[in-house]
């Protein structure tokens, strides 16, 4: 595995890569590297010719400058984690690779990077879809894998591939956790035990929401009892419950469309995200309270 820093580097390898018509697939990544990042690394070297990850913590999506200080960097240890998997590049921009200066362009994807952690976030997804782009570019990417953990991310660069023809694939890959079903996340290792045991009861309280959600609980009378399990061991801090239609994650409005339940919470200085795909022949939106108002 080869690293390279400067885009003219890459474009080098690539383009002899592309004279000798194989294809190329590419794992970004902002470092610090897990068995959620290295899953998509196994896919990528099973669909493409040619793998390239890359890492680069990309400040234009910290919309909190405390997260950037304390985002992890363990370049050389990930570098060990990728040997197995025959990766050919580690892609490691100079970040003037990135944003030269006079650097003056950003890439809104509207709609579906509303709200959720858009919301909450404020400038998140421009950073992510400004940088995406570009690491696409410099990478010549004929497929690129997104994990379903970070699921709104992976419909915003859907729509940004789609809108601007960037004739990438994009491959979602599902979601790796540990073993009593916490999502794994580079942010976990800053949880402090006793938020580390607290943290699977995100998913399980996610679990039994959706259940009580298929089983006809009205969507209000669902969400407001998991607040409350929530906050009960603990997690009184919470970005956003919500439920969105899919593809494009606008509030739920239509009763039988696929749906996913989206869930940010805060948890000893450290934001954590899940969600779950509900799918439910038809959802009871209103409590009986609000049936027999309308009625
Ligand atoms: N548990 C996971 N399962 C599958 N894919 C994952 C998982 N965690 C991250 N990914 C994917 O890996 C890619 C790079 O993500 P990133 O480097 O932000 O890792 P992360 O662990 O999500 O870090 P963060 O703490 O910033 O959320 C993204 O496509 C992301 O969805
Ligand atoms: C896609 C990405 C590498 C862009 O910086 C980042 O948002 C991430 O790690 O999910
Ligand atoms: N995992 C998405 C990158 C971020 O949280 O900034």
């Amino acid at each position: 595995m080869k690293i390279i820093r400067r885009k003219s580097d890459l474009r080098a390898v690539t383009s002899a890569w592309r004279r000798s018509g194989e294809t190329i697939g590419v794992v970004l990544t902002m470092g610090a590297l897990h068995s959620g990042h290295l899953s998509l690394v196994g896919t990528a070297r099973d669909r493409a010719d040619r793998v390239i990850v890359t890492i680069f913590v990309n400040p234009r999506q910290f919309d909190n400058p405390e997260d950037l200080v304390n985002y992890p960097r363990t370049e050389e240890s990930d570098a060990e984690k990728l040997a197995p998997f025959d990766v050919d590049i580690l892609y490691v921009p100079n970040p003037e690779e990135i944003y030269p200066d006079g650097f003056a362009t950003t890439i809104t994807v509207s709609g579906v990077s509303g709200g959720l952690c858009g919301g909450t976030r404020p400038g998140h997804f421009d950073g992510v879809a400004t940088v995406v782009t570009k690491l696409l570019l410099q990478t010549d990417a004929d497929f690129t894998f997104f994990g379903e953990k970070d699921y709104q991310q992976l419909q915003v660069v859907r729509r940004l591939a789609t809108d601007l023809d960037l004739n990438t694939e994009i491959v979602a890959c599902p979601t790796v956790r540990e073993e009593d079903g916490l999502a794994m996340s580079s942010r976990n290792l800053r949880l402090n035990p006793e938020a580390r045991a607290a943290a699977p009861l995100i998913r399980r309280i996610l679990t039994s929401t959706a259940v009580a959600i298929k089983n006809g609980t009205p969507v209000p009378e669902a969400l407001a009892t998991a607040r409350q399990e929530l906050t009960s061991v603990g997690i009184n801090d919470i970005d956003y419950l919500e439920l969105r239609s899919e593809p494009d994650l606008v509030p739920l409005e239509i009763a039988d469309r696929p749906t996913r339940l989206f869930i940010a919470v805060w948890l000893d200085g450290v934001r954590l995200i899940d969600n779950l795909s509900i799918t439910a022949a038809r959802f009871t939106l209103l409590t009986d309270g609000q049936k027999s108002a309308c009625a």
